[in-house]
């Protein structure tokens, strides 16, 4: 397993190691103590699982309270996936940071509580499984809005106009967003 800081602190990208042979290949997606002595010590109590089809956004979004830190991978196809510093006292508040994932480079990203999180899907098809730290509450669920000028995200849309819902349209930009201490 290699980890690879980013320029965000405390986020992680993550490359598991890969056993391959005739049959294909075997990987350990998720391993307590090895990702305990990286540094990762998350207790996951909630896996997802989402599938999209077409130029798809999702996000950017996150709990304000039950913040959810999450093992982010791409199964099937590609994504762009983002993370956002939503934490007041940290010196990178409002800065994000990118990676592609995708089924074929088996990269995960770490996203620790206290970000926002999204993806722009690459591919024709993406199916991306992540793993939480806390569970699902929706009545702390937030969004943030995916083009905010001040957040000033470089989604490679290579022109493409991408496909969000409803309630992403609607997010709040970030110096309305609400965020952690
Ligand atoms: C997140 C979630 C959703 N749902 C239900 C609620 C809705 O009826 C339906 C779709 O939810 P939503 O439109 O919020 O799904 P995404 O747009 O993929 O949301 C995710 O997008 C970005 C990438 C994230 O990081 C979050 O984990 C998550 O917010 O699934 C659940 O039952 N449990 C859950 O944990």
């Amino acid at each position: 397993m290699k980890l690879i800081d980013t320029k965000l602190d405390g986020v992680k990208i993550l490359e598991p190691r890969l056993f391959e042979d005739a049959r294909g290949f075997f990987m350990e997606s998720w391993n307590a103590q090895r990702f305990a002595a990286l540094g990762i010590d998350a207790q996951f109590v909630q896996d997802n699982h989402s599938r999209s089809v077409g130029p798809i956004l999702r996000g950017l979004h996150y709990q304000i309270q039950h913040s959810q830190g999450k093992l982010v991978r791409c199964t099937l196809g590609r994504i762009f996936d983002v993370a956002v510093d939503l934490r007041r006292s940290s010196p990178q508040f409002g800065q994000w940071m990118g990676v592609e994932l995708s089924a074929e480079n088996h990269r995960q990203l770490w996203v620790p509580e206290g970000f926002a999180h999204g993806f722009l899907v690459l591919s024709d098809l993406a199916e991306v499984q992540y793993k939480c730290t806390d569970f699902y509450a929706p009545e702390h669920d937030r969004s943030l809005l995916w083009n905010d000028p001040d957040l000033a995200i470089d989604w490679p849309l290579l022109g493409r106009t991408p496909i969000v819902s409803a309630k992403d349209a609607a997010a709040p930009g970030f110096h309305q967003a609400e965020t952690f201490p």
